[in-house]
C-alpha cells in the first residue's frame, strides 16, 4: 500500500512518464505507476471515471485485478463523469497568470488555479495560454474544408483498430481507434520496419490523404507563429534549453477516432523518442467536442494543490498546440464524457489530428540500442525528485505481449539543439551496447 501511494519502486532506471495505450505514448514498463494503473482499470472499464477508479484501486491495496474483479463483480458503484459545462473567461474574474514557464514544475510563486480532486474548466483562448502549456486557435479552418477534412477522415476511420499492448502482464486493448499517416511510400516502408513503438514494428502505416496534407502547411504555418508568440509571452524571449531553433515542420500525423462518449485516451505524455526533446504537436479536432485535461508532473512530496488538473474544451475545427514545455513536465488525456453534442457531420465521433516532427537526427539509426538489440525509448525522470526532468534511454521491448525485455539503461545527451549527442555504441552497430 505505502508503496503504491508513493509510487516509489520500480524494475529498473528511475521513475519516468507513463503510459495509457497508444504507439505514440510512451512504454507500460514503469510496473509500479498508479497512472499506469489507473490506465488499465479504465481500458477495462470505460464507464467509470478516474477518480472513482483511483478510489476503488486504493481500496484494493493497489491492485489492479481486485479493482477490476470487485467492479465486475458489481460491488463499485460508479460516479458521473463531468461534462463540458459553459463558462466565462477567468480574465473577468480578475484571475492572473502562473508564472513562466523557466522550470518544469510550479514556484512556490505561482498562483495555483487549480486544487488537487478538483478541475478548472477552461475555455478561453487567452485563459488556456496564460494558464496551461497550450494555445489554441478556435476556427482554425475555412469550414468548409474543415468539413471536408472530417467527411475524408470518418471514412478512413471505419477501418481503423484499437491499438492492443501489455500492462504488466496482461494485453489490453485502447478504449479508441486510430492510425498513422505519413508522407511517401518509403516513409511508410522505414515506419513499418525501421521504427518501433512499444518495442515492436507497427502495420497500420498510411499514405497522407489529400486533405490532410492539403492543411499540413496551414498548421505549421499557424504552429510555428504560436511557438514564435509563445517564447515571446511565456519563455522571456528565449528558446527553452534543447528546444530547436529549426522551424516546426510536421511529417507524421496520427488521427484518433473517438465514437461516443466513452471512449477516451488515459493520462500520458507523447513518446518524445522521434521528435526529441521540447517536442512540440499540433493538434487539430474535428467532430464532437470533447475535453483535454492537463495536469503538472510533479516529484514527490511536492505541494499537492498543483495536482490539480485543467479541463480545455476543444470545439470543432480548433487547432491546440502543446508547446515545448509540455510533454516533459505535463501529462494529458481526453476523458470520458457523461454527455456529448452529436455533430450534424460526425454524429457521435470526434476525429483528432496531431501533426507531429519526426527528426532525422531520431531515427533509430542513430539512437541507442538495448541488449534485445531493439532501438531505445527516449523517457524524462517524473516521479523521482533526485535526477528530476532528466532524458535517459532505455528498453522496451518488454512491452510486447510475451516478451521480456532487458534492463538496459543510459542517461540522453544532447547538443544545445536537443540533437543526441552519439555516445558509445549506436543502432547502427547491433547488440554491441
Ligand atoms: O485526442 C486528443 O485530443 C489527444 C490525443 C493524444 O493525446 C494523442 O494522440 O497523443
Ligand atoms: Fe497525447
Amino acid at each position: 500500500m505505502e508503496a503504491f501511494i508513493t509510487r516509489k519502486k520500480r524494475k529498473s532506471g528511475p521513475e519516468t512518464n507513463d503510459v495509457p495505450s497508444p504507439i505514440l505514448a510512451t512504454g507500460g514498463e514503469d510496473d509500479e505507476s498508479t497512472d499506469l494503473k489507473l490506465a488499465m482499470l479504465s481500458s477495462l472499464h470505460v464507464d467509470f471515471d478516474q477518480e472513482t477508479l483511483l478510489d476503488l484501486l486504493l481500496a484494493h491495496d493497489g491492485s489492479v485485478q481486485a479493482t477490476s474483479q470487485a467492479i465486475r463483480a458489481g460491488h463499485a458503484a460508479k460516479k458521473s463523469t463531468s461534462s463540458v459545462t459553459a463558462q466565462a473567461s477567468l480574465r473577468s474574474f480578475g484571475v492572473t497568470a502562473t508564472s513562466s514557464e523557466e522550470s518544469h514544475r510550479p514556484t512556490k510563486k505561482s498562483k495555483l488555479l487549480s486544487r488537487k480532486g478538483a478541475t478548472l474548466h477552461l475555455y478561453d483562448p487567452h485563459d488556456i495560454a496564460e494558464h496551461t502549456p497550450c494555445s489554441i486557435i478556435h476556427n482554425f479552418l475555412p469550414p468548409d474544408e474543415a468539413n471536408e477534412l472530417l467527411v475524408e477522415l470518418l471514412e478512413e476511420s471505419k477501418t481503423f483498430e484499437k491499438i492492443t499492448f501489455k500492462l504488466f502482464d496482461n494485453v489490453v486493448s485502447s478504449p479508441h481507434t486510430s492510425s498513422f499517416y505519413v508522407g511517401s511510400l518509403d516513409e511508410i516502408n522505414a515506419q513499418k520496419y525501421e521504427y518501433t513503438y512499444n518495442g515492436s514494428k507497427i502495420t497500420d502505416v498510411r499514405k497522407i490523404t489529400p486533405y490532410l496534407d492539403l492543411v499540413k502547411p496551414r498548421v505549421a504555418e499557424a504552429v510555428n507563429r504560436e511557438i514564435t508568440r509563445r517564447i515571446d509571452t511565456h519563455q522571456a524571449g528565449q528558446r527553452l534549453p534543447l528546444q530547436s531553433a529549426r522551424p516546426w515542420t510536421p511529417n507524421a500525423a496520427f488521427v484518433n477516432c473517438y465514437n461516443g462518449p466513452s471512449q477516451n485516451v488515459g493520462w500520458h505524455s507523447d513518446q518524445l523518442t522521434y521528435l526529441g526533446p521540447r517536442a512540440i504537436i499540433g493538434s487539430l479536432s474535428l467532430g464532437v467536442a470533447r475535453e483535454f485535461r492537463v495536469r503538472r508532473v510533479l516529484p514527490p512530496d511536492e505541494d499537492e494543490d498543483a495536482q490539480g488538473q485543467i479541463a480545455i474544451h476543444l470545439p470543432h475545427n480548433s487547432l491546440l498546440v502543446m508547446h515545448a514545455e509540455m510533454q516533459e513536465a505535463w501529462k494529458h488525456c481526453v476523458v470520458p464524457a457523461a454527455s456529448i453534442e452529436p455533430h450534424p457531420i460526425a454524429g457521435n465521433r470526434r476525429i483528432n489530428v496531431t501533426y507531429r516532427d519526426y527528426r532525422a537526427e531520431f531515427h533509430p539509426r542513430h539512437t541507442p540500442r538495448c541488449g534485445c538489440d531493439v532501438p531505445c525509448v527516449l523517457r524524462v525522470v517524473q516521479r523521482k525528485r533526485e535526477n528530476f526532468g532528466k532524458y535517459f534511454w532505455m528498453c522496451h521491448a518488454g512491452n510486447v505481449p510475451g516478451k521480456e525485455g532487458c534492463t538496459f539503461f543510459q542517461w540522453a545527451e544532447f547538443d544545445e539543439e536537443g540533437r543526441p549527442v552519439r555516445r558509445g555504441k549506436m543502432a547502427t552497430e547491433p547488440g554491441t551496447t
